[in-house]
């Protein structure tokens, strides 16, 4: 009988993670569960940072960007012995089950802990949108306008200045923010993890566009590719074009969640607490074709995930230059 459950944010924040929080405090307090909010992820059940969360804690949070929680990276918890401890620790606060809100990473944490006995449930919270089972993570979609509104003003000062401006976007090893962003803003190239990238072919690309009379140029590239600086610096001398390397970075972290986002996580965290009411553990919740679903965690892997997003460049011909989908 769930009593009282924990909830915990972690890995990389989210624009929405708040919302998930508020949805499933409020789903638990109308089943007579209580929920204690566990701070900076993982590390706060080691250092038992551990607080109440009642209506009041969590009703004006939902436009609320980052995590009221707090959020860490905790490498030491892949060891058997600290994930040991933390089920002590859970246990010593009579919590009886774990909803974790973060990405592929922390998914591996609840299975692990779920494994050992203690019932977890995981919510997809990350702006990569690089978990499998669901169609979206919470915080890509407002990742993604950030992104679109960053390329905009970028695109205005390469069309003043006649440059080409490459840009690096966040996804870790997934290209659906830089791939989205390269449709929604209609830029030149997007060079992704999933197109094996030569910089001799977009230097060609580039300098045949110029011969046609094109004078500025966006280019996107998904992070952990290419070292961009090299790479700018290449093609300027390569097209004798001016060049200038943005690295958007955390901005695309950050703000108040978009409506979908809101909607998605409001849902998500509904489902969360009616799975573990009905027994369920060990699984993770997503969405597919609008439903919100779940699955075994353990039935995931990083390397298998192929969104419908990427699958959009698999059925382009042209490596850089995507005109269809
Ligand atoms: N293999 C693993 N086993 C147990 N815990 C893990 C494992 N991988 C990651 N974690 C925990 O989840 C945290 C977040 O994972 P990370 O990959 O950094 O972010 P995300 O969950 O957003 O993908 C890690 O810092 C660690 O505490
Ligand atoms: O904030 P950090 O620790 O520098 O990590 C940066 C990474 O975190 C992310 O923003 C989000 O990744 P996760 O959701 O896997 O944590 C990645 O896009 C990026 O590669
Ligand atoms: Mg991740």
């Amino acid at each position: 009988m769930i009593k009282k459950i924990g909830i915990l944010t972690s890995g990389g924040d989210s624009p929405g993670m708040n919302a998930a929080i508020k949805a499933v405090v409020q789903a638990a307090l109308k089943k007579n569960i209580n929920v204690i909010g566990i701070c900076n992820g993982y590390t706060g059940v080691i250092q038992k940072k551990f607080k109440l969360l009642n209506d009041n804690k969590v009703k004006n949070i939902m436009n609320y960007g980052g995590t009221i929680l707090g959020s860490s990276r905790f490498p030491e918890f892949k060891q058997k012995n600290i994930q040991k401890q933390a089920i002590k620790n859970l246990h010593q606060k009579n919590i009886n089950a774990l909803i974790v809100i973060g990405g592929n990473g922390s998914y591996k944490g609840a299975q692990y802990l779920t494994e050992m006995g203690f019932p977890c449930v995981g919510i997809p919270g990350t702006i990569d949108n690089d978990v499998l089972g669901t169609e979206y993570t919470i915080g890509f979609q407002t990742a993604l306008n950030t992104v679109v509104k960053s390329i905009d003003k970028l695109k205005d000062t390469s069309l003043s200045h006649q440059r080409i401006i490459i840009i690096e976007i966040m996804g870790r090893y997934c290209g659906d923010l830089a791939l989205s962003a390269f449709f929604a803003c209609n830029c030149d190239f997007v060079i992704l993890p999933t197109v094996l990238f030569k910089k001799k072919i977009l230097v060609q690309e580039i300098l045949k566009n110029l011969k046609k009379g094109q004078k500025n140029f966006i280019i996107l590239m998904t992070e952990h590719i290419y070292d961009i600086h090299t790479l700018s610096n290449y093609i300027q001398k390569k097209t004798n074009k001016e060049t200038r390397a943005i690295i958007l970075g955390h901005v695309q972290r950050g703000g108040s969640p978009v409506t979908y986002d809101r909607i998605l996580a409001t849902r998500m965290g509904y489902y969360s607490i009616n799975i573990l009411l009905k027994g369920i553990s060990g699984v993770c919740i997503g969405i597919k074709n609008n439903y919100i679903v779940h699955q075994k965690i353990k039935n995931l892997s990083i390397h298998k995930k192929m969104s419908f997003i990427q699958k959009w460049s698999l059925k382009s011909k042209n490596l850089y230059h995507y005109t269809y989908f």
